[in-house]
């Protein structure tokens, strides 16, 4: 467990820009040191707005896209090619204009295919693909990401784990179906917190003033029952990647020096 470290930019358009630099180099530095990195994405504005980033900068070059795993956080349990899908969006952004190798794209699966409506058959599926990536150097059934990026909502919600539901008591499984979202839609799929916690860096990210409670809440000592950002952590590092709107309510003492 690694405590939180935070990183405040002026505004949210910054902020897509610099955590798409972050990531570039975090992507490259991880083939250097390994062959191959392995990256989580969010959905969510935030998470679609670094990887417009990302496609928009030269130094996007320097990554090797055919030795870099894609995975999803969570998934909006809807037909394939829906607009509203965490994948789709993610394909616009970035995906479809960058030479990835689709068998290292690990799209979760969709509403209507092989598992019908049944969201839980679709998460065991992607539980089941996660552990036929990890090997024998990775601490149980999910491989060590080497960077998972969260969303966070206005709830403190991140992933498809929302406060009070049943998905973030999970303790054992990897990938669960959620049910009653109280964001739409109400079915989705998602990694469960120790899933999460199987990555070696976690960035949460949160712009705007909708979200300046939440992050004040998460970090101030909340649980992740009913706090779930609070509880979502990496192995090496935990980084909340903020504008100055969202982190306007945090507490003096966790306040970062201005001028960012
Ligand atoms: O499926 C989803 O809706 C997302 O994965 C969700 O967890 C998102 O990341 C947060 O709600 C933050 O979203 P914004 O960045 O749009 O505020």
């Amino acid at each position: 467990m690694s405590d939180p470290e935070l990183v405040v930019h002026r505004d949210k358009e910054l902020m897509a820009q610099a955590v798409a630099a972050r990531l570039i180099t975090a992507i490259v530095d991880a083939q250097a040191a390994r062959g191959v990195a392995s990256v989580v994405l969010t959905g969510g504005r935030n998470g679609n707005a670094l990887l417009a980033g990302l496609r928009a900068s030269p130094a996007r070059d320097a990554i090797d896209w055919s030795r870099l795993d894609l995975w999803w956080g969570d998934e909006r349990f809807l037909p394939k090619g829906d607009p509203d899908r965490n994948d789709t969006q993610a394909r616009e952004a970035l995906l479809d204009g960058v030479p990835l190798d689709p068998a290292r794209v690990h799209t979760m699966p969709v509403a209507g295919g092989a598992y019908g409506d049944d969201a839980d058959a679709a998460a065991a599926a992607y539980a089941e693909e996660l552990a036929a990536a990890a090997g024998p150097d990775d601490d149980g059934p999910v491989p060590t990401f080497d960077v998972l990026m969260l969303g966070v909502g206005p709830d403190t919600h991140v992933a498809s784990l929302f406060p009070e539901l049943p998905a973030v008591r999970e303790t054992e499984r990897t990938v669960v179906g959620v049910h009653g979202a109280p964001k739409p839609p109400a079915t989705r799929v998602s990694l469960t917190l120790p899933a999460i916690r199987a990555a070696r860096e976690v960035w949460l990210l949160a712009a705007g003033e909708d979200k300046a409670q939440a992050v004040a809440i998460a970090l101030s000592g909340a649980g992740e029952m009913q706090a779930p950002a609070a509880g979502a952590y990496g192995r090496s590092r935990t980084l909340w990647l903020l504008d100055q709107a969202a982190a306007a309510r945090l507490p003096g003492a966790l306040e970062p020096p201005a001028g960012v």
